[in-house]
């Protein structure tokens, strides 16, 4: 199905989907959530342990596995060719080309699912291997060495293996293969946790800088709010399954409208200071403003 989408700014549209985990109990894990994402808006999904981020994420990329039973709802993709994605209705090679195509992945572990007896470049070739057949081999080589570039990693370490790197330079090699086919959403699920505060800081500014360059979007998956104020222009609070509050981070900080929002920001010293406080970094800037800020809209 085509329509005009591609020139909307609509990228992703998740309307009433209801997500529930069938063992012993039911667990109804994700309950009647609508989000619209836009085209290179970063929205962060914050909540405390159990609300449903992930559950809500995977089901947003078809990654959920049994028990997880979508129980309605649907997920629309609205492709840049034009073309509007019922996700949820994917399967084989639709699916597998859909995730790393559209939208990829990045986890907390994912560092850790590098396969270790097999060297970085050829964990990169692969991907064009398998998703670009028709790529000459220069030519995958080349676009290896331009995305480990991107990422800030030495060219040279293209031959290493992933236990000759740091946790840092591991995760951004995923983050590389994760951009490998040019995604127009990244699916970000706590990237920087298991990393120390300055490498964490390092990969986040990175994130931001290739989000402004490649113009991708991004749903950003933490317990940090904090850090979700400083870098999203928007953000979901969940609790219970449900989306309790949606506005710009801004709006969340200064007039939080929710109870259950303002609690959650009591709970962080760190935004205790003054309302002047606000501080937002990570490339988000006035000069540079992300779409969604850009099209003034709210
Ligand atoms: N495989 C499973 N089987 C049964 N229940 C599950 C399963 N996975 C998750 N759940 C339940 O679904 C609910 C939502 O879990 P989910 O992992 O999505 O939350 P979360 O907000 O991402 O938590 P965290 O921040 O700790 O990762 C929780 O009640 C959880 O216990």
């Amino acid at each position: 199905m085509t329509n005009d989408s591609s020139r909307t700014q609509t990228l992703l549209r998740v309307s009433d989907l209801t997500i529930d985990y069938s063992a012993e109990r039911i667990v109804h894990a994700v309950k009647k959530v609508s989000i619209e994402l836009r085209r290179g808006e970063i929205l962060g999904l914050a909540g405390e342990s159990g609300c449903g981020k992930s559950t809500l994420a995977y089901g947003i990329s078809q990654l959920l596995r049994p028990p997880a039973v979508v129980t309605g709802g649907s997920v629309v993709f609205h492709d840049k060719t034009g073309e509007d994605v019922n996700v949820l209705a994917l399967q084989g090679k639709d699916l597998r080309t859909f995730r790393w195509s559209k939208v990829s992945m990045v986890f907390q572990g994912a560092m850790n699912s590098l396969n270790p007896v097999i060297s970085i470049r050829s964990q990169i070739d692969d991907i064009f291997a398998t998703h670009r057949p028709d790529m000459s081999k220069s030519r995958r080589r080349g676009r290896a060495r331009d995305l480990l570039d991107l990422v800030g990693v030495d060219v040279r370490r293209l031959d290493s293996y992933p236990h000759e790197l740091s946790g840092g330079m591991r995760q951004r090699v995923m983050i590389a293969m994760a951009l490998a086919l040019d995604p127009q959403l990244m699916i970000m699920d706590e990237p920087t946790t298991a990393l120390d505060v300055v490498v964490q800081r390092d990969i986040l500014t990175e994130i931001m800088r290739l989000r402004s360059e490649l113009g991708f979007a991004v749903i950003f998956i933490t317990h940090d709010l904090p850090l979700l104020l400083e870098i999203t222009d928007r953000i979901a609070v969940m609790r219970g399954g449900e989306i309790l509050e949606l506005a710009t981070a801004e709006d969340l900080y200064f007039a939080a409208q929710h109870p259950y929002t303002r609690q959650l920001l009591r709970s962080f010293p760190s935004l205790t200071g003054e309302a002047g406080s606000f501080n937002r970094h990570g490339g988000v800037s006035a000069e540079a403003p992300g779409p969604y800020e850009a099209e003034g809209a709210k």
